[in-house]
């Protein structure tokens, strides 16, 4: 988690295992010529003991779940998590599930059909990312300030914002153009 905020921070990579945890930061990036305050809070393990209190999300207008392709108990505790959100959380919080650490395929052994799957089950936006090579890790927080900038400030005549279509659409970009990485 904190080697993705990094990455969305700072656009770097600090690998090793020694990378404190943030805590709180933020980014501004723009939305159609709008500044979008994004504040992250990350979690410093203690999620990992199910210990991360209700009030520790519970106002949050955006939750990314993330799990490591390389590491099956991390996607496994991903079911309990949303199970927890729907009831803890914003009803109306945008939820975005990650695969983090796609670069490393020869450890995988979470496919992406199965990330997928889990996602569509649940009607989450779902993308594999990878804090060392920034792989879309820009796509997934432009998604998110994307949706809450249009949750916020809907223009009357302004179709409604599909989160979902937004993913594809900039991923199609990326393969052919270079869009949002
Ligand atoms: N290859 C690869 N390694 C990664 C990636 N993201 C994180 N890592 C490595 O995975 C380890 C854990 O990363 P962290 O970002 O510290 O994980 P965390 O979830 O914040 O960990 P806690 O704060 O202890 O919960 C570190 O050794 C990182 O270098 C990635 O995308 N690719």
């Amino acid at each position: 988690k904190t080697c993705i905020l990094v990455r969305f921070k700072d656009g770097a990579f600090l690998g090793g295992n020694f990378i404190a945890t943030v805590g709180i930061d933020f980014r501004v990036v723009t939305v159609d010529n709008m500044k979008v305050k994004l504040q992250m809070w990350d979690t410093a393990g203690q999620e990992r003991f199910r210990s991360v209190t209700h009030a520790y999300y519970r106002d949050a207008q955006a939750l990314l779940l993330l799990y490591d392709i390389t590491r099956k108990s991390s996607f496994d505790n991903i079911r309990a998590w949303l199970t927890e959100i729907y009831e803890y959380a914003q009803k109306d919080v945008v939820i975005m599930l990650l695969g983090n650490k796609s670069d490393m395929a020869a450890e995988r052994v979470i496919t992406h059909e199965e990330g997928e799957k889990l996602a569509k089950e649940y009607g989450v936006p779902f993308m594999e990312t990878s804090a060392k090579t920034g792989v879309n890790v820009e796509l997934a927080f432009h998604a998110i300030a994307r949706e809450l900038k249009h949750r916020n400030i809907q223009q009357p005549h302004e179709p409604k914002f599909k989160i979902h279509d937004y993913i594809e659409s900039e991923k199609q970009k990326s393969n052919c153009c270079g869009g949002i990485m």
